[in-house]
């Protein structure tokens, strides 16, 4: 079974705007241990996803479909179980931990907090706890006793991602957890990351508008469009040899270290996502696609076989590759 399983989610905001579906009709799966990534442009949907995974979406959100954890649906599951499977099942880092860090409290308290709150264990233990997790963090024992503006950005995170790992959980969700540091910082933030995943055996759901960032952490990437999984397989299948367009485009929206070394301009990616209210129809890429047939207006494909464990939602993707 997977650890993680989602099932034809689709989530709706009702805003002043009117409604919303920033998801629709998503499937992906992650086992113990593995990790997926989650890529898009801005507005695509992949916060929403990641906010559903523990329900913390705002009241009056419809969100239909399953989320199985371990074969729990989250989506139903009892407010006292989803407290225990909030930090003990699945732990969430954010972006800007600046926000998510309490400015008052000094680091180490913070992570001995969710320790307190989920075990019955001593504050002596708790806070014994909290010092082991700041050193597999790569961080000192006396930086416990700092306050959070006392600390670098990437030092922050670091506190983050140990606060996420405090009640040893069995899935951590990134939700673009790197973007705001430099990019020294950042790789090697990512290779933390990395390492504690495959120690513990976590599994990991990252998310980030950065498909390159993705391919180097993740061993599965979804590209999302327009609240939809567009593409779907082994990351270096999606990055290196993407099926979908928009997945193209998005690979080489970003430089790689080949480009940089060869001073290569990366091709950038031209108008903007769809208005969430307001999807064209038939693929929700056509009017920014380059290779757009006359069809593509108004056919909306599902993920269709592109490779063995590969798929994508485009009519190029060759035929033999369909199922339907
Ligand atoms: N509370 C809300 N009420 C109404 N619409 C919302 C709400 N939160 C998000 N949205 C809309 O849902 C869509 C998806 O947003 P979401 O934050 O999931 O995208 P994202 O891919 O994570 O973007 P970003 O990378 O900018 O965070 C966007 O169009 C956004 O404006």
């Amino acid at each position: 079974m997977p650890l993680l399983e989602i099932r034809d989610l689709a989530i709706t905001y009702h805003g002043s705007r009117g409604d919303v579906p920033a998801v629709r009709g998503v499937d992906l799966s992650l086992d113990a241990g593995k990790t997926l990534g989650v890529a898009g442009e801005s507005g695509c949907g992949k916060s929403t996803l990641a906010l559903a995974l523990l329900r913390l979406l705002p009241a009056g959100t419809t969100t239909t479909g399953e989320i199985l954890l371990d074969g729990e649906d989250v989506l139903t599951m009892s407010w006292g179980r989803l407290r225990a499977v909030r930090w003990a099942g699945t732990s969430i880092v954010f972006q800007g931990a600046m926000h998510s860090l309490n400015a008052v409290h000094r680091v180490g308290r913070q992570i001995a907090e969710p320790i307190l709150l989920h075990e019955k264990v001593s504050e002596a233990d708790a806070n014994r706890r909290a010092i082991e997790l700041l050193a597999q963090v790569g961080l000192p024992a006396w930086r416990a006793r700092s306050y959070p503006h006392e600390l670098s950005g990437g030092q922050r995170q670091r506190v983050m991602i140990a606060m996420a790992l405090a009640c040893s959980p069995k899935l951590i969700v990134a939700d673009e957890a790197t973007t705001a540091l430099d990019v020294m910082i950042q790789a090697q933030v990512l290779q933390l990351i990395g390492r504690l995943v495959a120690e513990r055996d976590i599994g990991l759901l990252m998310i980030s508008h950065d498909l390159s960032v993705l391919s180097d952490t993740c061993q599965q990437l979804a590209v999302m469009y327009a609240g939809r999984v567009v593409e779907y397989g082994p990351s270096s299948e999606v990055f290196t040899d993407p099926q979908h367009p928009y997945a193209a485009a998005l690979a080489n929206a970003f430089p790689t270290i080949g480009d940089v070394a060869a001073r290569r301009t990366p091709r950038g990616l031209g108008g903007d996502p769809p208005d969430p209210t307001d999807i064209p129809s038939g693929c929700p890429f056509h009017p920014r696609c380059p290779v757009a047939l006359d069809e593509c207006s108004s056919t909306e494909v599902e993920l269709w076989p592109a490779g063995p464990s590969h798929e994508a939602a485009c009519v190029r993707v060759p035929a033999a590759g369909r199922t339907a």
